[in-house]
């Protein structure tokens, strides 16, 4: 048996993790980041040109620490924000400096050709609505190009809760996914789109007692 999670279920075990229990935000997103760094660095993954495609909340935040290790562990990586990076959380900009200082600049326009792994930060379990028509074509560009994708929690365009494809998603070879396997990923488009889903701990605390509603 699995547990399984639903969005607001994972809400409630974050705020534990970071209200009551007192882990700092930071300290997940580098975990996170941890995380994915070693299931792409495991050997199945060609990570001669990595492109981190990067989102303006915290599943952006956590490809930016990503990007950050992979510069420092001196593999060619670009990273390429999706949206105006303005409006981004405090927690994409806290990273970016970091990775700036790290000598890691942000790249304007990147070649989905020239990639061969793109890192998919751009909407994890806080996607709400359907994807900007925009960003659909990018991603429709992404798919086409055939890249291997490793998503970052939840494969853009996929709800978290669902499984339902907002729009457009993007094809991932796998997804890297914190704490516990979300519900989205265990059906509908949320199955097809995820590829091999892999749950990495990452710190996340859980009440006694905590009642999950689903399983598999
Ligand atoms: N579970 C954990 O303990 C951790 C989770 N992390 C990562 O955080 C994301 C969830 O981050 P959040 O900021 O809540 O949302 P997203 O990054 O998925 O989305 C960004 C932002 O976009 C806005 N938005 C939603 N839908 C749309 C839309 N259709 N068009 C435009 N904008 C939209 C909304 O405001 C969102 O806030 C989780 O997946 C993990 O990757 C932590 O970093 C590590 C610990
Ligand atoms: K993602």
């Amino acid at each position: 048996m699995t547990q399984l999670v639903t969005t607001s279920e994972l809400q409630l075990i974050e705020e534990y993790t970071m209200q009551t229990m007192a882990v700092p935000q930071e300290v997940l997103i580098e975990r996170a980041a941890m995380a994915v760094q070693e299931v792409i660095g495991a050997g199945n993954f060609d990570l001669s040109n990595v492109l981190v495609l990067a989102g303006l909340g915290n599943n952006g935040a956590d490809g930016v620490a990503l990007a950050r290790l992979l510069h420092l562990q001196g593999i060619d990586v670009s990273l390429q924000f999706v949206g105006n990076l303005n409006r981004a959380k405090d927690s994409v900009q806290h990273q970016l400096k970091i990775a700036e200082h790290c000598g890691l600049t942000r790249s304007e326009k990147s070649d989905f050709q020239k990639a061969t792994l793109i890192i998919d930060a751009i909407f994890g379990t806080g996607l709400n609505n359907t994807i900007p028509d925009g960003l659909q074509k990018m991603m429709r560009a992404a798919n086409h190009a055939d890249n291997s994708v490793v998503a970052i929690d939840v494969p853009t365009g996929i709800s978290a809760n669902t499984g339902e494809v907002l729009g457009s998603a993007l094809k991932a070879k796998s997804t890297v996914t914190f704490g516990y396997e979300k519900v989205g990923l265990t059906k509908g488009g949320g199955k097809k789109f995820s590829g091999e889903v892999i749950v990495k701990d990452i710190g996340l605390l859980t009440p006694e007692n905590f009642i999950f509603s689903q399983a598999k």
